[in-house]
């Protein structure tokens, strides 16, 4: 419950809305009590008319009595109709003060999440999975919003209209009050237990939905390796396995939910009959007169809807307290990675590494292990080195992506502490392992680090990766949508378009991060040729584990498991005949092999 209390900063920013509709729900409930009451009174008037209409019957007059009755019932027939149109007016104003309040929260609340998710670090998202992040800005968030919509809305209601119709009752007749409410508590028990149940079960269905979608999506997306395999017929059967796994559980939830309404009715009933019993006798008794009971009758059903939405809102704000500590789990996370100075000065290039390690903090792995090594501003590296040598982890630590456990890393001559995070950031060009483009057009692909995207910028940027051609050929040239609904570049055509993203925005530090893996040796030269000119004047620092992107390079370091372990240009190391000489021959002599 108390995780909610964060939320009460929203209730407060929409008091005006809160407000209203506590005004409007009073308004709305005095609209139900008069009704009683006047029903009451046409009762209690129409048996004593009819005593005296036998009366006069015998006398004469009758007629004007019987006009005059007539009179009575329409003027109070019209009076109730006219209180429960105003009663719907303000229904109406309710729903549209506190449950636009619920929706303008859902609204901020998710803007809340997401930017905070945006801020926190990367190691954030490696120990959380993708599903866990969205459900709690959509399942968690409308959880809550049913806190602030229904749940407030009648919970509302409850306060106001139970202390209006239990405090007249009790001043109409106690002991008629006291039989008539008794079902009530048992109706509102029952409710919260089957609510429960039915909410129980709605999740189990979410769940097994969920994985009925994604079989069904990874047949289709597999749908070319299902045919190739024939595998249509079991595939088929799996289907109908997750498929009856539903569905029994639809029919579950069913069972539950029929109970529902019957025992609702039956509650209500056993409370009418009460009433009627009660009261009856004490009409015999002549304590009331039969308009009583009537109006009691009305104010059991009154109260039936608020006692039933009782267990209700209870359940929904069990629910919106689970959700809301999951969201605050989330939103108590910090980013540890802060800037010192937020120094935004201009950057020249120089890098230098001073006796950096780092161990990942979630796996406990050291990936760099006291390395120090240092470029001058303008200066192409490469990092060489075997898989899991630590290479992507310089490239992370460089871009502050994570903190270094000890040891610096300076840009001319500052700590990258020191500058402030985003503009360190826009000062290098990354070109990550794994390509990521977004589905969208080319051009706002390759322009995606710029707040302004000139053509000319763009096209240059192709030029210079060397995909310009690939793409004007494609019938809507720059303008061709990538991803899911648009083109499907091949994978050297991605990492080239990546490498555009990365140059389009004229960066001091070019930052390839083994990202010509995928294309063979030519092309790699090729495009290595094509950056030659991009990376004149600016540092580049290529990571690779093939030795064919370094030979351009003016400077080398070899890594292996997180030691610096060779430093040279490609002449000295091969001369050296260490590490870079032997990975070079095996590497030259494999793709000798392989021609
Ligand atoms: N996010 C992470 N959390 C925990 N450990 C990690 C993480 N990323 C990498 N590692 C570990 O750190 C070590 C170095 O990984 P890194 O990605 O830097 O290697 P690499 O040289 O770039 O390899 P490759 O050429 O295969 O990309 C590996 O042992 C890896 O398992």
């Amino acid at each position: 419950m108390s995780s909610l209390w964060r939320l009460n900063k929203y209730l407060y920013k929409y008091k005006g809305y809160l407000l209203l509709g506590i005004l409007f729900t009073i308004i709305s409930n005095i609209f139900v009590m008069i009704p009683a009451q006047l029903v009451r009174i046409a009762i209690d008037y129409v048996v004593e008319s009819f005593s005296f209409y036998q009366m006069f019957e015998q006398g004469g007059g009758a007629e004007n009595i019987r006009s005059a009755f007539l009179d009575f019932i329409f003027v109070f027939g019209t009076l109730i109709l006219a209180m429960a149109f105003l009663r719907g007016f303000f229904l109406f104003l309710i729903r549209q003060t506190i449950i636009v309040m619920s929706r303008l929260i859902e609204y901020d609340l998710k803007n809340e999440i997401f930017e905070h998710y945006q801020k926190l670090p990367l190691s954030f998202y490696r120990k959380n999975s993708t599903g866990d992040l969205m459900a709690r800005i959509t399942e968690d968030v409308s959880r809550v919003r049913m806190y602030f919509g229904p749940a407030l809305m009648y919970g509302i209601n409850l306060i106001v209209l139970f202390p209006l119709v239990i405090g007249y009752m009790l001043t109409v007749n106690v002991p008629l009050t006291i039989y008539s409410l008794l079902p009530l508590p048992v109706l509102s028990i029952s409710i919260y237990v089957v609510n429960n149940m039915i909410n129980e079960r709605s999740e189990k269905i979410q769940r097994s939905l969920s994985g009925l979608s994604t079989f069904v999506q990874e047949s289709f997306s597999g749908i070319r390796v299902l045919k190739a395999f024939v595998r249509e017929e079991d595939s088929s059967q799996n289907f109908e396995a997750v498929s009856e796994e539903y569905k029994d559980k639809s029919i579950s939830l069913t069972k539950v939910q029929s109970l529902f309404f019957p025992l609702i009715m039956g509650l209500i009933g056993m409370s009418t009959i009460i009433t009627v019993y009660v009261g009856g006798n004490q009409v015999i008794e002549g304590a009331i007169g039969y308009g009583v009971i009537a109006e009691f009758i009305l104010y059991v059903n009154m109260l039936t809807w608020p006692v039933t939405s009782l267990g209700w809102v209870t359940s929904i704000i069990q629910r919106a307290a689970a959700s809301q500590t999951r969201i605050n789990e989330f939103l108590d996370e910090q980013n540890h990675i802060q800037s010192e100075e937020n120094l935004t000065l201009d950057i020249e290039g120089a890098i230098s590494f001073n006796h950096l390690s780092f161990v990942y903090p979630d796996s406990g792995i050291q990936a760099i292990k006291d390395i120090s090594f240092s470029i001058a501003p303008g200066e192409s590296l490469a990092i060489i080195g075997t898989t899991g040598s630590g290479k992507s982890t310089l490239a992370n630590l460089l871009m502050r992506m994570y903190d270094s456990t000890s040891g610096d890393i300076f840009i001319d001559g500052k700590n990258i502490k020191a500058y402030d995070i985003s503009h360190l950031r826009k000062n290098i060009g990354y070109v990550p392992q794994d390509v990521f483009l977004f589905s969208d057009t080319i051009t706002n692909n390759i322009g995606f680090g710029l707040d302004e995207i000139p053509q000319e910028v763009v096209e240059q940027a192709a030029k210079d990766a060397d995909v310009y051609q690939n793409i004007i050929d494609f019938p809507k040239g720059f303008n061709t949508k990538l991803g899911e609904r648009g083109i499907t570049l091949s994978g050297g055509q991605k990492q080239r378009v990546s490498i555009a993203r990365a140059i389009a925005k004229d960066p001091a530090i070019l930052l390839l991060d083994d990202c010509l893996s995928a294309v063979d040796t030519k092309t790699e030269n090729v495009i290595l040729n094509a950056l030659k000119g991009i990376m004149e004047g600016r540092t580049s620092i290529i990571i690779s584990h093939r030795v064919s992107s370094a030979k351009l390079a003016d400077k080398i370091i070899v890594l292996d498991d997180g030691h610096l372990v060779e430093e040279g240009s490609h002449e000295v190391l091969m001369a050296q005949k260490g590490v870079y000489a032997e990975l070079y021959e095996k590497q030259t002599s494999g793709e000798a092999m392989e021609e």
